[in-house]
């Protein structure tokens, strides 16, 4: 008897601790909003009923009149800002106080996913950005453009060699083996073709170590989510061991064929053991002091940090990259003058020969527009985050509201989708418009409604990387190819609602028709 009034008050201590815990906004002088206990505003979300972006468009809307909307993801508050002004704040102008990203994936040192520049924090990750900014300058970019157009050219070879008029394709599949093959080549240093050699062991792995559909993955995010100390407590990790091998062994063999033999290559590989032996000969040199010598070696990077940071740019690149240009396939098929414009200024630049330079494919005003529409109506990451990491507090401007003060840990939601499809800042949003992004009318574009690519020091740092790799592989297919609708082409797209950022259900087909 004893036993079971212990358990009932247990229990009533832990439903009143939930529901406190759901009162976190009320306390902070926001108006109170009804949400599910333990799952917040995520109960929908977490049932595969919802997408994460309908939850964030709904709220959006909803509260159309508000600057900020307090919520929960489970028991943990989150703000979802509206207003782009406060967006310039918390983004660039006070950065310092908003410096870091939530954490996404548990934190296990010396795993695949344990330096994602995305989930490093404060210093640790001023001085990764500091270390990889460097690789992503438009410098860089014009070396790796030639990989890049390499991996362009053979994708493109592959349905050339095909003897048929219209081939129907599964873009779904065929860019992301495409997009895979382009981070293989450009960042781990790996020529594969993965449409002809379809079972190459890297795709595979890959693929496997970059998939969060399977039950345990979802298990694991879930118990983080739920409570990160009890995920640390028990080392719960995303990686399996075979994936995890994979990678580490071919980045160790890949280095040491480069050391031995001197193999210098214009990768994200060859840039780092660059940098890697500059610091060493620097760390090298007696004259430095001490504590210089010492913030030097901090950077240093590991063999596993190289493995590491390489599979995070697969993880962070390579569905994001090729989901985008599924989008774009669709909607160059569904607006055949759009594309018919694209195709001529693309033939105005083309010359049979010779291939695409950097030069050439940065002055085509034309296609710039049409990627950057892409951007704006299909950002592949829905939304964006800030962590609070110095008190914080946004004045209160409009009538209803007061001085709300952030603590520090506050997770900040920035809804990238919802702004983009805000009539407010685009007119007819769902309307893909090129001529948004044209020199006379980019101007009127809200200074912060625009931004795919997320902002300030912490947007993308491979922006102008997923750009050109968009740019090559587009300019080539229509050089040879107009995209057409076929009789499976699903005109209106269905998104997945089980995924995070924003992709569509089934497969994507269209067809490619040749144009000589
Ligand atoms: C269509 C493709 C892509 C889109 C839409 C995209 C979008 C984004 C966004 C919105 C952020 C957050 C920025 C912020 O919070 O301000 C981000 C961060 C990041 N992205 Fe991308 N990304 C894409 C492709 C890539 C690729 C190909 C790579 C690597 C090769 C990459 C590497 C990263 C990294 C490392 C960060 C974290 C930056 C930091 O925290 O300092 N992304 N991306």
């Amino acid at each position: 008897m004893l036993g079971v009034l212990l358990l009932v008050f247990l229990l009533m201590i832990l439903y009143i601790w939930i529901m406190e815990q759901h009162r976190y906004w009320v306390r902070k002088n926001m108006i109170s909003r009804k949400v599910v206990p333990i799952f917040g505003d995520f109960f929908l979300v977490l049932l595969g009923k919802e997408s994460f972006n309908d939850l964030l468009f709904r709220i959006y809307k909803k509260f159309h009149y508000a600057r900020y909307i307090g919520g929960y993801r489970l028991l943990t508050p989150i703000l979802v800002v509206r207003s782009p002004e406060i967006i310039k704040q918390i983004s660039v102008k006070e950065f310092g106080s908003f410096m870091d990203h939530m954490r996404l994936f548990p934190e296990n040192k010396g795993d695949l996913f344990s330096k994602n520049l995305s989930q490093l924090k404060g210093q640790n990750w001023r001085n990764m950005r500091s270390i990889l900014s460097p690789v992503f300058t438009s410098s860089k970019m014009k070396g790796m453009f030639v990989l890049i157009n390499h991996n362009s050219q053979s994708f493109v070879q592959h349905f050339l060699d095909r003897d048929h008029h219209t081939i129907e394709v599964q873009f779904k599949d065929t860019f992301r083996r495409y997009c895979s093959d382009v981070i293989a080549n450009t960042v781990f240093g790996l020529d594969i073709n993965s449409l002809n050699d379809r079972g190459n062991e890297f795709y595979v792995m890959a693929k496997n170590a970059s998939n969060f559909s399977s039950f345990r993955r979802k298990f694991v995010f879930f118990l983080y989510y739920l409570s990160p100390f009890i995920s640390k407590m028990f080392r719960i990790s995303f990686t399996s061991g075979e994936e995890q091998s994979f990678f580490v062994n071919f980045v160790k063999d890949t280095i040491s064929l480069r050391e031995d033999n001197n193999i210098k290559r214009q990768d994200i590989l060859g840039f780092l053991l660059q940098m890697r032996k500059q610091h060493n000969e620097i760390n090298d040199e007696s004259e430095i002091t001490k504590s210089q010598k010492s913030q030097r070696i901090e950077s240093d990077l590991t063999e596993m940090d190289i493995t590491a940071l390489l599979f995070s740019f697969y993880l962070a690149g390579v569905d994001s990259t090729s989901d985008g240009m599924c989008f774009l396939a669709h909607e160059l098929a569904l607006n055949p003058e759009i594309q018919k414009k694209l195709i001529e200024e693309i033939d105005r630049n083309r010359s049979d020969s010779v291939v695409v330079s950097h030069e050439t494919i940065s002055k085509m005003p034309y296609l710039d527009m049409v990627i950057s529409e892409l951007h704006r109506k299909w950002p592949i990451n829905v939304a964006t985050d800030r962590v609070v990491t110095k008190p914080y507090t946004i004045q209160p401007e409009l009538p209803n509201e007061k001085a709300l003060h952030l603590d520090i840990g506050t997770n900040i939601v920035i809804p990238i989708y919802p702004i983009h499809h805000d009539p407010k800042y685009y007119e007819e949003p769902d309307k893909f418009d090129p001529e948004r992004f044209a020199p006379e009318n980019k101007k009127n574009i809200h200074p912060f409604t625009y931004m795919p690519f997320g902002i300030g020091p912490r947007h993308c740092i491979a922006s102008r990387f997923v750009v050109l790799v968009m740019k090559s592989v587009f300019f080539y297919l229509l050089s040879h190819f107009e995209i057409v609708t076929v009789e499976k082409t699903k005109k209106l797209l269905k998104m997945n609602k089980k995924s995070l950022s924003l992709t569509s259900e089934g497969n994507f087909d269209l067809g490619l028709k040749k144009r000589r």
